[in-house]
């Protein structure tokens, strides 16, 4: 049965559009028809495939405005920082595009007797599901890298961001995709387990939240299909006595703001030794006052609001109760008096074990402070969580940050002396309750492929 689904802006609390859902028939339908597809994508050429990943990766640019738009209409992101996200998947379709073929390439390895080859075979369709925070970008990592892979993909997209998902289903189409290589799968939650056991998908990669993963990969794990999580995390950035005090601010404000906070990968917990903590946080503080929340739409807002009411919710009361626990508010912390679904800029210092501030994921633009005596206890701070997803550590003797961060820090990414998101040639992903899996840097393309070998008797 299908149902309908009401995507809402979130600057205004008012609906923009309805979807309806799937039937499982349909469902089904679409599954078997993204098989047939993957008979055939499976045999084109590695230049083939580029060709059409490089064409997505200019109609994105062509259309960037109107996606940027789109993006901020239906979860907020400030409209400056659209186009960027654009420009990032167009890289990742370049990026792809020009390294498929060797990262896939065969091997040739020694064989007594004979000589071997180890190949990549693409697995058949890959079931994607994915969250709303960057809408296109999120789409994108997966489904290029499986595209180019030789497998077809479905995605199941967060349902406040279904235009986004409409959007790039008539991308892939004018880039002239054959039919079904990528399909999108307008279904409701409890329709994913249903596509997961389906025996013509044979892998799932999912990014969104640690609860949600559990979920997504029991159900894998019960048909026994690959997954891959990209989960969220409560990254720590690390201010030793010798940061550049000023380059950390503004790095460690933009990592917490960027994206109205809603950054798996955003600077969370602000770890800062003793000898530099009042000069930090003094700094910090004057920062996060002058990052004030708009109308998305404006080209100079800092902070958007939060993509739905019940995430805005539940962010407030992860301060009210990290605050209940000890934790001193600073700045912000207020729910304001907004139709849409605002959230202050908020600083809290003291902050402890037991605290959602410091255990959980605050999704919004929430800094938590905590004061370490040194870089020993700073480190051990940051390691201190379930996540491990990535993080960051100034200081100016850039040898001693890298031999810290490299050796010690258990996470899968790291910034030093600056805050980065993703790279399209580098590999993304976490440890721990951050998930398992890498996308990006060739890493993506090598998930979803069966790794054969071959021994041939000379
Ligand atoms: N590691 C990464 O690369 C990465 C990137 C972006 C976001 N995230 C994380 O994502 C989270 C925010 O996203 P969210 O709030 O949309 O996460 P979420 O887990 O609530 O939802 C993610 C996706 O799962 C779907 N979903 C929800 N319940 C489901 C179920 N029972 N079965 C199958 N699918 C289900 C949602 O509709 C959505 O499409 C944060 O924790 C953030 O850190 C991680």
């Amino acid at each position: 049965m299908s149902s309908t689904i009401q995507t809402v802006n979130p600057a205004t609390g008012r609906v923009i559009r309805e979807f309806e859902t799937l039937s499982d028939q349909q469902l089904d339908q679409l599954v078997e028809q993204s098989h047939q597809a993957f008979l055939d994508w499976k045999e084109r050429s590695f230049d083939d495939r580029a060709e059409l990943v490089r064409r997505v990766g200019e109609l994105l640019v062509e259309h960037r405005d109107r996606l940027a738009r789109l993006m901020t209409e239906e979860m907020g992101k400030p409209i400056s920082q659209g186009p960027g996200e654009i420009d990032l998947c167009k890289a990742i379709c370049d990026y792809s595009a020009e390294n498929a073929a060797g990262v896939l390439a065969d091997e040739a390895r020694a064989l007594e007797g004979g000589r071997a080859l180890v190949t990549y075979q693409p697995m058949g369709v890959i079931f994607g599901i994915q969250p709303w925070n960057f809408p296109f970008y999120q789409v994108i990592r997966y489904a290029i890298a499986n595209i180019m892979a030789g497998n077809t993909v479905l995605l199941k997209h967060a349902p406040n961001v279904w235009g986004c998902a409409e959007a790039l289903a008539d991308i892939f189409r004018e880039a002239g995709f054959p039919e079904h290589v990528f399909s999108v799968l307008f279904i409701a939650d409890e329709q994913a387990s249903r596509v997961t056991a389906h025996k013509r998908v044979r892998g799932v990669t999912f990014t969104g939240s640690a609860a949600t993963g559990r979920k997504v990969a029991a159900a894998a794990g019960e048909h026994l299909k690959k997954s891959v999580l990209e989960l969220g995390s409560n990254d720590a950035f690390l201010v030793l006595e010798d940061a550049d005090i000023e380059k950390a601010v503004n790095a460690c404000v933009m990592g917490r703001n960027y994206n109205n906070g809603q950054t798996c990968v955003a600077a969370k917990r602000f770890v800062v030794v003793d000898a530099v903590y009042e000069q930090f946080r003094d700094a910090f503080v004057e920062k996060m006052k002058q990052a004030t929340f708009g109308d998305p739409m404006h080209e100079d807002t800092a902070l958007g609001p939060i993509a739905r009411k019940d995430l805005r919710d539940n962010l407030h009361e992860q301060v009210k109760e990290s605050i209940a626990n000890g934790a001193v508010c600073t700045v912000g912390g207020e729910l304001p008096d907004t139709d849409g679904f605002f959230y202050p800029a908020t600083v809290l210092e003291e902050v402890k074990p037991g605290m959602p501030a410091y255990d959980g994921e605050l999704f919004g633009p929430v800094a938590a402070l905590i004061r370490a005596s040194d870089e020993e206890d700073a480190i051990a701070i940051a390691n201190d969580s379930v996540y491990g997803l990535g993080g960051g550590i100034f200081s100016e003797d850039e040898a001693r940050a890298v031999k810290l961060v490299r050796d010690h820090f258990d996470t899968g990414m790291v910034s030093v002396n600056g805050y980065y998101i993703a790279q399209p040639n580098l590999p993304f992903g976490g440890v721990k309750d951050s998930g398992y899996g890498r996308e990006h840097g060739g890493f993506g393309m090598r998930e979803f492929v069966n790794v054969k070998s071959l021994m041939i008797a000379q």
